[in-house]
């Protein structure tokens, strides 16, 4: 717990408990962790419904749980399922429900149990598909999901030693028919993994090979942090300027990375744009530097506008890729376009859109207040600013610090994009408790 850290004095934390050994034993083991603590532990599992005795299985956990006095509860993946690629979907609404979850009982912490040999198969996975470092680096024990922090306490033991754990313990678990079911991709490469096992290539070794990438990957996190803390600035309505001259200095895999970290803070995305794009982009802006201004026009990548301009690039979210309008109650959190926390004050009476400023909101709104207009952020990011409408009309720009005549105090936004510019994300707590 200490090598995934970072936790509230009385820590919150929601196992995924599918009944299988590894999440049972890591439940077991989190139960006496929080108790220490003083803490709460809740455990959820998600019934996919795709097989008939999925659901009599949770609630079997569920009585397990309530014998060993821990709170549980089932999610259900409601509607269609796709008859391709049903494990990836599976997955991803199982993320889904975890992390809802999460936000609906305030826990910080989502909780896997990810093991050793789940790290090795995903190495497997990733090296029979010619991945860089980061895929090398196998699966994090911590990282972030959304607005939640997932960890992954059981990453160093094996799969026995987690069954042992149950055992020990005197608590059963379910084994999982999908891992025996070479339909999934997992099941298969589990296969090809007891093949490759005959020539040498344990799991050990895999889990190693796991860590020494995770440290050599963190040695470049760590130079490409220091980079952007030169070279960019990160502003509070989305956007960031970036001195294409200290990048231009740096080792070039340093640069990329801080570029694409940029982007993908931008552009909200969380999964970085393709290497090649990014290299094109990079090389742009090298040009820029030693060529001159003129051979780099700015382009879009990665739902970004990436534009040269007085004082280095501007990096700005592309106004025709923002999100849509957004219905939002006064007093609740929203997390719109994947980058901008909106909570309408409490005060209002009744809920507004969320919205993109747009280039006519903007024209109308400086029309209208003249004083508006000396706010300094580039022209091409006011389009993209999240405003709040009412009837069609503007009735507050919290970024720009407008409200209408009239209209309550208190609405919030603030920039809260997936990634971080450097180092890992942590969400904040409101002061009722809940993740904002
Ligand atoms: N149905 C479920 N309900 C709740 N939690 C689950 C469920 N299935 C899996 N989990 C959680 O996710 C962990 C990993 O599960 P699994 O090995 O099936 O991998 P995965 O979620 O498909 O992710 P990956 O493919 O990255 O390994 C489990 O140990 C458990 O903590």
């Amino acid at each position: 717990m200490a090598r995934v850290g970072g936790f509230e004095r009385a820590p919150r934390i929601l196992v995924g408990l599918s009944g299988g050994g590894d999440s049972v034993a890591l439940t077991l083991l989190l139960r006496r962790w929080v108790a220490a603590r003083g803490g709460d532990l809740l455990a959820v599992a998600v019934d996919h419904g795709l097989r008939p005795e999925s659901a009599a299985e949770a609630a079997a956990v569920g009585a397990a749980m309530a014998r060993l006095g821990v709170p549980h509860r089932v999610m259900r993946w409601e509607g269609d399922k796709p008859s391709s690629g049903l494990q990836a979907a599976a997955r991803s609404a199982r993320r889904r429900l975890l992390e809802l979850a999460c936000a609906e009982a305030g826990c910080l912490h989502l909780a896997l149990a990810h093991n050793r040999d789940d790290q090795a198969e995903t190495l497997l996975l990733r090296l029979s598909r010619g991945s860089g470092i980061d895929g090398l680096a196998g699966m994090a024990a911590s990282g972030t999901a959304g607005l939640v922090r997932v960890i992954r306490p059981c990453l160093e033991f094996s799969h026995e030693r987690l069954l042992a754990t149950c055992r020990a313990a005197g608590v059963g678990w379910v084994e999982d028919p999908s891992n025996r079911n070479p339909r999934f991709a997992r099941a298969r490469l589990r296969a090809v993994g007891d093949l490759l096992a005959g020539e040498g290539l344990s799991v050990d070794r895999l889990a190693d090979t796991a860590r020494r990438a995770a440290r050599a990957r963190a040695a470049l996190d760590h130079a490409t942090a220091a980079l952007l803390a030169r070279a960019a600035s990160l502003h509070p309505e989305g956007w960031i300027r970036l001195d294409p001259v200290a990048l231009a200095d740096a080792p070039e895999e340093i640069g990329l990375r801080a570029l694409t970290r940029c982007l993908t803070v931008v552009g909200g995305d969380e999964h970085p744009p393709r290497d090649a794009a990014v290299e094109r982009l990079y090389g742009g802006m090298c040009d820029s530097v030693t060529v001159g201004r003129a051979s780099f026009p700015g382009c879009t990548l990665a739902g970004c506008r990436i534009a040269p301009r007085r004082g280095g690039v501007v990096i700005a979210r592309e106004a025709t890729a923002v999100a849509g309008p957004q219905q939002a109650t006064p007093g609740e959190r929203l997390w719109w376009d994947r980058r901008f926390i909106v909570i309408p004050s409490a005060d209002r009476t009744a809920p507004v859109t969320v919205a993109a400023l747009g280039a006519a909101g903007w024209a109308r709104l400086v029309a209208d207040n003249p004083d508006v207009r000396g706010h300094d952020a580039p022209a091409l990011v006011r389009p993209t600013l999240p405003a709040l409408w009412s009837d069609g009309v503007v009735v507050a720009v919290p970024s720009l610090g407008f409200r209408r005549a009239g209209e309550p105090p208190g609405d919030v936004v603030r920039f809260s994009p997936a990634l971080p510019l450097a180092g890992p994300a942590f969400p904040v707590v409101s002061a009722r408790g809940g993740i904002i």
